[in-house]
């Protein structure tokens, strides 16, 4: 998620003068706003410094991450040939990364980071509405009207998104997310028809890379088995599906990461301690859990809070790890 950086005065700092995308760009920079909540906070594991349309943009596509609104993409992809102008694209593309993820590994010692990109539906959807969308009416509109252009897409996108992967996982990275951030906007025959075969390629490609793979939409409680049969270990859940019903839908089997509601962080101490304290325990239905927020942190979060949060997940769960 769009997590930790956007509430810290050190993040907004450095962020003043340098752009999202080129801060992206610049491995002193993204090693060292990587590392500011681990430091900060001091949480299990870092995610990396970067964005989900960084890959894309390698890829040849003209676009530009706006303050307050999110991508945007200079010309939408809506045709056969917009589909040919994104390139596969190779190590030497975004080096930029492969050297920032070998900085932090050596940095970050012992604590693990997680390298991470976009689903190919949530990176179809900028691409072809151009920007943000509440209702992603044109990107539906493709895949109902032109199912043959959308899989291409979908199947560019999952190619490139593998080969960024690939790069993370070989320069060092200890875990991969796949965001599908927009994935609930779909029902889910349609999910499983237009998106789960993407998806499972991309995650099935990296079976055998020797790092778990985690899965994370939002609104997605009717979608989360399915998006576990995508070939993930862990699956994210937003703060709607509690993780015990959760864990009913994916299935024994698999882990579980989430699902405090960002919101709940700009409340009063007890009622955020109330919540992390039950998350906790409904996490326990699954054979693992993995401690997050539902979504990103919001930037008018108290960084305070955020560092008790972990503070208090950390004093939970070395009580349980005592009472065996
Ligand atoms: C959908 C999506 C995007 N980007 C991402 C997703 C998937 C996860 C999710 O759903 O949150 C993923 C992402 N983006 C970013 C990270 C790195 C981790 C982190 O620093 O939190 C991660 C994991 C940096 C970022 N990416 C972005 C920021 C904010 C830039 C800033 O204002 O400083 C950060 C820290 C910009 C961005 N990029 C995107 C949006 C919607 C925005 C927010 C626009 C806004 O509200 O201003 C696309």
């Amino acid at each position: 998620m769009r997590q930790a950086g956007r509430s810290l005065p050190e993040y907004r700092e450095i962020r003043a003068t340098v752009p999202m995308l080129e801060s992206c760009r610049r491995p002193d920079l993204v090693t060292e706003i990587t590392l500011q909540p681990v430091r900060r906070h001091g949480v299990d594991a870092a995610i990396l410094f970067s964005d989900i349309v960084v890959p894309v943009a390698a890829a040849g596509v003209d676009l530009d991450i706006v303050p307050g609104t999110g991508p945007v993409v200079a010309e939408p992809i809506r045709t056969a040939a917009d589909v040919q102008r994104i390139r596969l694209i190779t190590r030497e593309d975004v080096s930029y990364v492969d050297e920032a993820v070998r900085q932090l590994v050596a940095e970050l010692g012992d604590t693990p980071l997680i390298g991470f990109a976009g689903a190919p539906f949530t990176l179809a959807s900028y691409l072809v509405e151009g920007g943000p969308s509440r209702t992603h009416a044109k990107t539906k509109a493709l895949m109902y009207g032109n199912p043959e252009l959308w899989h291409a897409l979908c199947g560019r996108l999952a190619e490139v998104t593998l080969a960024f992967l690939r790069v993370q996982i070989d320069a060092g990275v200890s875990a991969v997310q796949l965001f599908d951030s927009w994935a609930g906007a779909l029902s889910e025959a349609d999910y499983r028809r237009f998106v789960l075969p993407h998806s499972t390629a991309v995650l099935s490609g990296l079976a055998n890379a020797g790092v778990p793979r985690i899965h994370f939409g939002v609104g997605t409680a009717e979608l989360l088995g399915a998006m576990g049969e995508a070939g993930a270990d862990v699956v994210g859940v937003d703060w709607r599906t509690p993780l015990d019903v959760a864990t009913g839908r994916i299935g024994p089997d698999k882990a579980v990461q989430g699902n405090l509601d960002p919101t709940v962080l700009l409340a009063p101490w007890p009622v955020v301690e109330a919540e992390v304290r039950r998350i906790l325990e409904q996490g326990r239905a699954a054979p693992g859990h993995v401690f997050n927020l539902g979504h990103g942190v919001l930037p008018e979060t108290d960084p305070e809070v955020l560092t008790r949060v972990v503070a208090l997940v950390h004093e939970v769960s070395s009580r349980r790890a005592d009472q065996g």
